[in-house]
């Protein structure tokens, strides 16, 4: 069952030649940044690209629920903002739907207003960890009471005298940084957040750009963030890119299927985020970076993938997980096609996203004909080279997007198509997915 309605069975075939442009939707974590930001800024901050995914709509009602008015006319989403400190308190509960990023970056958002919120989500969302933001909240000063383990449905009651706070994280979070520096907006003073590996980047740059003063330096303990707290954020006109997450599917797909010569244009390649396409062009697949550019000081290019024959399997650097760790998913797809075996280390968080993803790809590329090895961190998937992977089975997606969509691609290059139990999950992130997929050539279809 997907999160809102009945499960939607789906079905990949053997398919060749895919071809043409990959138009991907909005990046979903600039996507919820906007719509947060804008709502803690004096005024109407506009948005054009946003992803139109369910997880960045419930961050809208959030937003609408702490008292920002947010609509969209036209292609525009309008922000009204509340400014720093202006949130009101919520007359229901927060539903986060499917969302880590929106419930997390929420949590710190309020927390250090004198408001209560309790916040919910879905079967997957109400499993994972909470404590790793609700810890260095707080230490500002925030309660938070739960259920047992940091799991939703939890109440925060957000401090009435914020202190300000110096936190080192533990785990590669962008969340949890995320988290702590949006708390920090409304703390008198500096906070700092220092992460020993550096995560997606992108609430620092969009804080920039709202005006408020934060500073980063990479020094020996790790990149240190430093936001002097109390700014009055200034309105933006963001114009969302679009999402190199997303982009990894159509690419993927190209690469491991015959005849395929794809072009996904306007993507960001944010060193934070890139990692899986210089894996890719690490395991011998045939992807460019053309029309290479600067947009909103960020790198972009059009990707343009081939099918590529002659993959070989790789050891992934653990220091390049952060920078790719949505990416897992569909690496290990692509992984099965190549010679030889791709070792993944370094790589725990993925047991705490929306599923345990070492799990539950590791389950379905076996009941697809591929060996994998795995351990707490690790995972290593055994290639069988292009046009020997078997498939044939039918994978569940336990509510997990990513790992519905990489079940879908794999079945384009198998001998036996493979189904997926509940495609449902994909609108959260990629809700054009099936129709994109499917205008490239690619054989992917809903099952009645
Ligand atoms: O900050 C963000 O927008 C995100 C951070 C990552 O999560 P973690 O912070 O848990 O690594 C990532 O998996 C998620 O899809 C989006
Ligand atoms: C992990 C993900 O999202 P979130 O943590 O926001 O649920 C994802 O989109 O792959």
């Amino acid at each position: 069952m997907s999160g809102h309605g009945e499960a939607i069975p789906m079905i990949a075939r053997r398919s060749s030649g895919l071809r043409g442009e990959a138009h991907v939707p909005g990046d979903k974590s600039i996507s919820h940044r906007s719509l947060i930001l804008g709502a803690m800024a004096v005024g109407e901050t506009r948005v054009t690209g946003l992803l139109e995914g369910q997880d960045v709509l419930d961050t809208a009602s959030a937003m609408r629920a702490f008292g920002a008015d947010v609509e969209k006319r036209g292609e525009t989403w309008h922000v009204q903002g509340v400014g720093v400190g202006g949130f009101c308190e919520p007359g229901q509960v927060i539903d986060c739907g499917n969302s880590g990023t929106g419930v997390r970056l929420v949590m710190g958002a309020m927390a250090t207003t004198a408001i209560t919120a309790t916040f919910t989500g879905d079967a997957s969302l109400n499993k994972r960890p909470m404590a790793r933001v609700t810890d260095p909240l707080a230490l500002f000063g925030a309660q938070a009471h739960g259920r047992s383990g940091g799991r939703l449905p939890m109440t925060v009651i957000g401090a009435r005298d914020p202190l300000p706070v110096r936190y080192a994280t533990p785990v590669p979070s962008a969340q949890v940084k995320s988290a702590v520096l949006l708390a920090g907006l409304n703390a008198p003073g500096e906070t700092v957040v220092i992460e020993r590996e550096a995560t997606r980047d992108h609430t620092e740059r969009m804080l920039t750009g709202f005006g408020a003063v934060i500073e980063t330096q990479d020094r020996a303990e790790g990149r240190v963030i430093v936001l002097h707290g109390q700014p009055e954020l200034s309105p933006q006109t963001i114009v969302v890119p679009r999402d190199p997450s997303s982009a990894a599917f159509p690419v993927c797909a190209a690469i491991i299927t015959e005849g395929s010569d794809v072009v996904v244009p306007n993507i960001g390649l944010n060193p934070t985020r890139a990692g899986l396409f210089f894996t890719l062009r690490d395991m011998g697949a045939d992807l460019t970076f053309e029309n290479m550019r600067e947009e909103g000081g960020e790198p972009v290019a059009d990707l343009r993938a081939k099918f590529s024959p002659d993959l070989v399997g790789i050891e992934v650097p653990p220091e390049r997980a952060a920078s790719m760790i949505d990416e897992y998913p569909v690496l290990s797809v692509v992984a099965a096609f190549a010679r030889g075996t791709t070792h993944m280390p370094g790589v725990r968080e993925l047991r705490v996203k929306e599923s345990d993803r070492i799990d539950a790809m590791a389950r379905g590329l076996r009941a697809n004909g591929v060996d994998v090895d795995e351990g707490e961190d690790w995972w290593t998937v055994y290639g069988r080279g292009h046009g020997n992977v078997r498939g044939g089975a039918v994978t569940v997606s336990h509510l997990d997007h990513r790992i519905a969509m990489s079940f879908l691609v794999l079945g384009l290059a198998t001998q036996d198509p493979v189904r997926v139990d509940d495609g449902g999950p994909i609108a959260t992130s990629f809700p054009t997915f099936e129709p994109l997929m499917t205008a490239l050539g690619a054989d992917i279809a809903r099952e009645t």
